[in-house]
């Protein structure tokens, strides 16, 4: 059986410059990996069909991003072989940390290397766009500042340092954020060297904090010991640490609003040492 990782992403930071007329928007940010992620096992059959046993999520299997991506790539490629699926899933589910993207992403890795296809990353590139924003960032593996829907990608060397991450309680659908009206969605696009000088913000914040309570509660608490932020649409939050015992200092203290855990920041995907280049 072959196993591998597909980690969570952080956005560290998050702005909407435009919206398109599909109604996506257009964003500025910068993913950074972390060292936390879920484990994906795969076994080639020969059979041609894909066993993914049901496993204790809410969501049909139809809907699943494991079973999707599997689906798409052996339509794609017209391949005669299938395979059975599982995941023990760490990452949580609507958290902003982006595990059903990457889950997505790395199925797509293994099965082009366990059926031999040899797609380009290109190619995995766009399969994978059709099934979310975030799938690009998880196949491109390395730290980037993201521009058009988070798709163009331009790598970048940053600190690792240690997050805290905290998960408080509760999912949050990216799609409610988005159609929020009073979403800021004109914020002016700029250059990596404002990100670098710590210009930034999450624009999804003000939305998330008044729309779910136990986000707002879990940034107050966050923020008395560092300044925290939201990851994506969240709900997760996080708060940056040089050293990775200051980090488990402070968790130790969190109340029961949630739960969290320490990793630290990655510019080379932990996915990626699972894999031969595609
Ligand atoms: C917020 C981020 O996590 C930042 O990394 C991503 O942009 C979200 O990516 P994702 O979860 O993969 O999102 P998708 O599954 O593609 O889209 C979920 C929903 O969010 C909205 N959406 C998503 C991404 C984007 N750039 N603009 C949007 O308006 C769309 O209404 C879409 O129906
Ligand atoms: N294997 C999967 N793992 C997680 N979520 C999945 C999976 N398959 C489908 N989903 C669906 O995708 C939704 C979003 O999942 P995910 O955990 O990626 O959100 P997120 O962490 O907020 O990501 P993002 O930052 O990309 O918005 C879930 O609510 C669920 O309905």
């Amino acid at each position: 059986m072959f196993s591998c990782l597909a980690p969570a992403k952080l956005n560290l930071f998050l702005h909407i410059t435009s919206r398109r007329e599909d109604g996506y928007h257009c964003l500025q940010t910068v993913f950074q990996f972390l060292d936390y992620h879920d484990v994906l096992y795969f076994d080639v059959r020969r059979d041609g069909q894909l066993r993914y046993p049901v496993f204790a999520q809410p969501w049909p299997i139809e809907q699943d991003l494991i079973f999707r991506a599997a689906q798409l790539l052996q339509q794609y490629s017209g391949t005669s072989l299938g395979a059975d699926i599982y995941v023990d899933k760490k990452i949580p589910v609507g958290g902003g940390l982006g595990g059903g993207s990457s889950n997505a992403a790395t199925t797509l890795l293994a099965l082009n290397q366990l059926w031999q296809l040899h797609l380009s990353k290109e190619i995995l590139t766009q399969i994978g766009l059709s099934l979310g924003a975030d799938v690009p960032i998880f196949l491109y593996g390395h730290t980037a500042w993201a521009e058009g829907i988070g798709e163009k990608l331009t790598a970048l060397e940053l600190d690792e340092p240690w997050y805290l991450v905290i998960y408080p309680g509760c999912s949050v659908s990216t799609r409610e954020i988005f159609t929020d009206p009073a979403l800021t969605r004109d914020t002016l696009p700029i250059k990596i060297s404002t990100f670098l000088a710590g210009q930034t913000t999450n624009v999804c914040e003000p939305i998330v904090r008044s729309r779910y309570p136990a986000v707002d509660q879990a940034m107050k608490w966050l923020d008395q010991y560092r300044p925290s932020r939201l990851t994506g649409t969240g709900s997760c939050l996080f708060a940056r640490f040089e050293q990775p015992a200051e980090a488990q200092a402070v968790l130790a203290n969190l109340p029961e609003i949630g739960y969290g855990f320490v990793a630290q920041g990655r510019n080379v995907s932990p996915a990626l040492k699972c894999f031969a280049e595609p």
